[in-house]
């Protein structure tokens, strides 16, 4: 196969489908090996791994025009740069990505904060507590939580399918409870998940400081934690926060009350 034909951007090197070369390390020796050019005006390339078209026919000895595409573009090669720094990184972060890993006792601590911040704990919660409240109040909460949780399965899932990450070569796939696209890794779910029901609780619950503080930290350790199972690369897990933040905001916009959906709740007020 043509080095970069086939690779996709954010896909680590050493994964399935990512080319070769040990993971973590090539994307950023590519980006090294090229320095990087200003904008072609010769036929566009798209993607990252475009750019070793061209190196392909450097290698064969092609002659450019003045002006033809000669490499990658600087933002090209900062992104890879940027991606091969998270690969490693991430890699090192990866402490309880197997029981032999440095901190492999942790494992099991860690793979319970994974079920506390799984879609289903979540929506079966949210279900058996609408099944449950007698307030009206207490059910528009929950009817726009199951909403939020919802909109994020949908959400992360067209995000996974669309840039088809590999989760981390170190991963063990041994998750609880998964669906197709969750072979992908970018965003992590459980960071988008995390924020945004950190956000709503925060904001529909009344809630004691030091409850609130904890609140916020789960939401935290919950992100770090899919780093050091080797679930995730740390980009992952900073966009899902972004993510999931901002998720929240639509919630907000379109929050469901007897107003804005009276037949919803007339179905629920019976
Ligand atoms: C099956 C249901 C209802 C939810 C899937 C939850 C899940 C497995 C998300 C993946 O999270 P990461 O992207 O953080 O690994």
């Amino acid at each position: 196969m043509r080095a970069g034909a086939h690779m996709h951007p954010l896909q680590p090197a050493g994964a399935p489908g990512g080319g070769s070369g040990a993971p973590g390390h090539s994307l950023g020796r590519r980006g090294r090996g090229h320095g990087c050019s200003g904008p072609s005006l010769a036929k566009p390339v798209s993607g990252l791994g475009a750019g070793t078209g061209g190196e392909g026919r450097a290698r064969r000895g092609a002659v450019h025009p003045p002006g033809e595409f000669r490499g990658p573009s600087c933002a090209a090669v900062a992104l890879r740069s940027l991606l091969a720094a998270d690969l490693r990184f991430s890699r090192q972060l990866g402490v309880c990505a197997g029981e032999r890993s440095a901190w492999g006792s942790a494992r099991p601590l860690l793979r319970l904060l994974e079920v506390s911040g799984h879609g289903v704990p979540w929506l079966a919660g949210t279900l058996y507590g609408l099944g449950r409240s007698e307030s009206p109040a207490g059910r528009e909460v929950l009817l726009n939580l199951l909403f939020a949780l919802l909109l994020d399965l949908v959400l992360v899932a067209v995000v996974k399918g669309l840039v088809r990450r590999r989760r981390p070569t170190h991963n063990k796939m041994d998750m609880f409870v998964t669906i197709s696209v969750d072979k992908y890794s970018f965003p992590s779910g459980h960071a988008t998940r995390a924020a945004m029901v950190c956000r709503f609780v925060l904001h529909h619950l009344v809630l004691a400081i030091p409850l609130r503080v904890l609140v916020v930290l789960w939401a935290i350790i919950v992100g770090i934690s899919r780093v050091m199972l080797g679930r995730h690369n740390v980009t992952d897990v900073a966009f899902g926060f972004i993510m999931g933040y901002m998720q929240y905001n639509v919630v907000k916009y379109f929050w469901l009350s007897p107003l804005s959906a009276p037949a919803l709740f007339a179905v629920w007020n019976q």
